[in-house]
């Protein structure tokens, strides 16, 4: 397997017409580790997260994955990195079957043109036949490999999750990025894609960005968290520590914050 880079953020700001969304943030995924950014609503995270994934750009700060600097790539290139993320609202294509949806995901991977593939030449055929049974795989891994041939719209919402999971995977990240995995999900679903996440990083043993609101999950997976709070990093530690740090309870103030 290729080496996993680390992930350095450092003095990441983003402005928004007068309003600082992300002041001067700074922290480091450490290769292989599971890292949390969390913090209230509002405090930057989604920003985080798209600057990361090239959405937004930075105003000032930059990204670095090893020696590549990312600030200013658009998200094409960044998913060239081998940087995936999921969406908070799921990214999928609903008319789509799961299959489909993870070929898609597998887009930055296929050698063979649309022409080609077209022409259905031997290459092209030996290609898509690859991609299809790592699909499988994967969809296999994440437990969705029942549903290959059914248009994601008609999934349960639960499941639905997992797709966009099994899609940020095709790509064959060295860094996941998950926005909210857990989101809309019930205590079961909630727990199960916990396992699913450890399970994920266990098997591939690549880094795991996570923003998350489900305090008690965050605090269980991972290895290292950022608190931002206003725009502005106000801790990062294990989450040991920073469950103990006075500034976040303060932050969370009203929340809970275990
Ligand atoms: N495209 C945008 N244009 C203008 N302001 C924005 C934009 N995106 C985010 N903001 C603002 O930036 C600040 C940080 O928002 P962001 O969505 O990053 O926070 P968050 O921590 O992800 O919040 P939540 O937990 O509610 O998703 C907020 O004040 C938000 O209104």
């Amino acid at each position: 397997m290729t080496a996993i880079p680390e992930l350095v953020v450092k003095d990441l700001t983003v402005r928004f017409a007068g309003l600082v969304a992300l002041d001067s943030v700074s922290f480091t995924v450490h290769p292989g580790t599971l890292h949390a950014v969390i913090g209230p609503n509002g405090a930057g995270k989604s920003t985080c997260f798209n600057v990361l994934s090239g959405v937004y750009k930075a105003t000032s700060g930059s990204v670095h994955f090893g020696r590549r600097d990312l600030t200013t790539m658009s998200p094409h290139r960044v998913g060239a990195l081998g940087i995936s993320r999921t969406f908070q609202n799921l990214a999928l294509s609903a008319a789509l079957t799961v299959e489909d949806n993870l070929l898609l995901g597998r887009h930055r991977l296929m050698k063979t043109g649309i022409v080609r593939a077209g022409l259905r030449w031997p290459t092209a055929l030996r290609e898509e036949k690859k991609h299809r049974e790592r699909v499988r795989e994967i969809a296999d891994f994440v437990g969705v490999a029942h549903h290959l041939n059914i248009p994601v719209g008609g999934l349960p919402y639960g499941d639905q999750k997992r797709v966009e999971l099994a899609r940020a995977l095709c790509g064959e990240p060295r860094l996941l990025m998950l926005d909210e995995p857990v989101a809309g999900m019930n205590a079961t679903e909630r727990l199960s894609m916990a396992g699913l996440i450890v399970s994920v990083r266990e098997a591939l043993g690549i880094s795991v960005l996570l923003v998350e609101h489900d305090m008690g999950m965050v605090m269980r997976l991972a290895d290292e968290v950022t608190v931002l709070d206003f725009g502005k990093r106000i801790a990062t530690g294990t989450p040991a520590e920073v469950q103990e740090n006075p500034e976040v309870l303060r932050a969370y103030l009203g929340e809970e914050v275990s």
